[in-house]
């Protein structure tokens, strides 16, 4: 086996549990790159690419293949299939693998697993589509940014046709690695020297001077800055949410949707040792991953548990300082970063989780204290889901929005920012796409 062929079969065994099995791509492709340890770091990164970059483009690459080939991708064999969507997205958009090896790679690994009698139709598909790739046009803007249709209509009809667009783009650019600095563990510079003495890249965010862009690095847990607890993987958008939360010293907060943590961990970064944060989420998993972050960062003042937000708790009503309500969302604002949510969520999913996020802030709400704040966060650009859920809640609750301008009008111009949120759009702003409100419970 050659070692190009070797990485092939992987990315061909990952994208056939992603298209064929939906398995979540980000899980499925961590799992491989931990079996295959042993890839140098070329071929790790040949494997994230293509798999990552096929996920992405899919309904691009089908339209190509449909256009091309006699039999349609829904007909064809899972094997095959997926096998000619890893070759296509290298033919459009890896100009480092020729046209020829990417043909040759193909039909070997066709005839490898099995379909020996295919071999023919699966050269002749791609050949055909290297050979005529420079004169491919595309039919929509579905197909141009591989957003299926019913995203793009809902998009332009809330956002208008060229800000859905410059949304789209920027999902199909590169995803930055980006960690936020937990400054109570030590300072800047020692952070910073410690990545650099692993050889990392590190260029300072624009909006942040906590957040900074990871590069040139192979694996996250083997930075000494993240064993010891001195980095966070957050995007800024995720990071804009604990500072929007801005904690006091001694505050109690309780994060009713923690897990895997990112954002408690921040608010007990942001505490310095003061108060404490308590982080829930539904399962024994959940809590796990949610205390695997606090253990590596080792802070006293956070602490974990299981608890279904949906249930009422009695012991904590009008005791927290900040309640966080980082609630199940669509994900459509992280496209870029997990590109199969655009091809699983469906038109009613939007609905239903409007209504979970309503009455889990119904009953979370509660334990506000008079005065204190709760801050009601999603990944998504979805209206029902944001925008329309922050209007519903301050109709039905005695909560005020809270002026967020002067916190935020450095780095944004967004004119709700004075009604107590704001909608962060990929491409528009430097960062994820993200709803952030805060609504602070009125004192009688
Ligand atoms: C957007 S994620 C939270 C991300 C987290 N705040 C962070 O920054 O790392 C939403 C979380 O809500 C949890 N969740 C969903 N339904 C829940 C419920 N009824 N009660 C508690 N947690 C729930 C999910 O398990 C998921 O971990």
């Amino acid at each position: 086996m050659t070692k190009d062929t070797d990485s092939r079969e992987i990315v061909l065994d990952v994208l056939m549990e992603i298209l064929e099995h939906s398995v979540y791509s980000h899980i499925i492709l961590r799992q491989a790159l931990n079996k295959y340890q042993y890839l140098d770091k070329a071929e790790r990164s040949f494997i994230t690419r293509t798999v990552e970059g096929t996920v992405e483009y899919l309904i691009q690459i089908d339209y190509v293949i449909d256009f091309f080939s006699s039999t349609k991708v829904k007909k064809m064999k899972p094997v095959i299939r997926s096998i000619l969507r890893m070759s296509v997205y290298q033919i459009l958009y890896m100009d480092r693998v020729p046209d020829s090896a990417v043909c040759n790679e193909a039909v070997k690994l066709a005839a490898k697993r099995k379909f020996v009698g295919l071999k023919g139709f699966v050269n002749g598909v791609l050949r055909n589509i290297s050979r005529n790739k420079e004169t491919l046009a595309w039919p929509d803007d579905s197909v141009r940014y591989s957003v299926p249709s019913w995203i793009v209509s809902m998009w332009n009809q809330d956002y208008g046709k060229e800000t859905t667009n410059t949304v789209m783009a920027s999902f199909l650019e590169n995803s930055k690695t980006i960690v936020r600095l937990n400054s109570s563990k030590a300072e800047k510079d020692e952070i910073l020297s410690s990545l650099r003495k692993q050889n990392v890249q590190v260029a300072e965010s624009v909006i942040s001077e906590d957040m900074v862009i990871l590069e040139k690095f192979d694996y996250m847990e083997g930075l000494e800055a993240f064993q010891k607890g001195y980095i966070q993987v957050q995007d800024i958008s995720s990071a804009l949410v604990g500072e929007a939360a801005d904690p006091k010293e001694g505050d109690f907060c309780i994060d009713v949707c923690g897990a895997p943590g990112g954002k408690s961990i921040h608010l007990a970064d942001k505490l310095s040792g003061t108060g404490m944060v308590e982080v829930r989420d539904l399962t024994e998993y959940k809590v796990s991953l949610i205390q695997e972050n606090i253990d590596r960062c080792g802070f006293d003042n956070i602490r974990a548990k299981v608890w279904d937000a949906l249930v009422p708790d009695s012991d904590s009503v009008e005791k927290a300082d900040i309640v966080l309500a980082d609630l199940p969302c669509s994900g459509l604002g992280i496209l870029g970063r997990k590109p199969d949510i655009k091809y699983r969520v469906k038109p009613e999913n939007l609905d239903e989780l409007a209504s979970l996020q309503r009455e889990i802030l119904s009953v979370v709400q509660a334990y506000v204290k008079p005065g204190g704040k709760l801050i009601f966060s999603t990944c998504t650009i979805d209206k029902k889901e944001n925008e329309e859920n922050f209007a519903w809640f301050l109709e039905n609750f005695p909560f005020q929005a809270v002026d967020l301008e002067d916190k935020f009008k450095d780095q944004f111009q967004i004119d709700s920012l004075k009604h107590g949120y704001m909608q962060l759009l990929p491409g528009i702003h430097p960062c994820d796409g993200f709803f952030i409100g805060v609504l602070q419970k009125k004192v009688e």
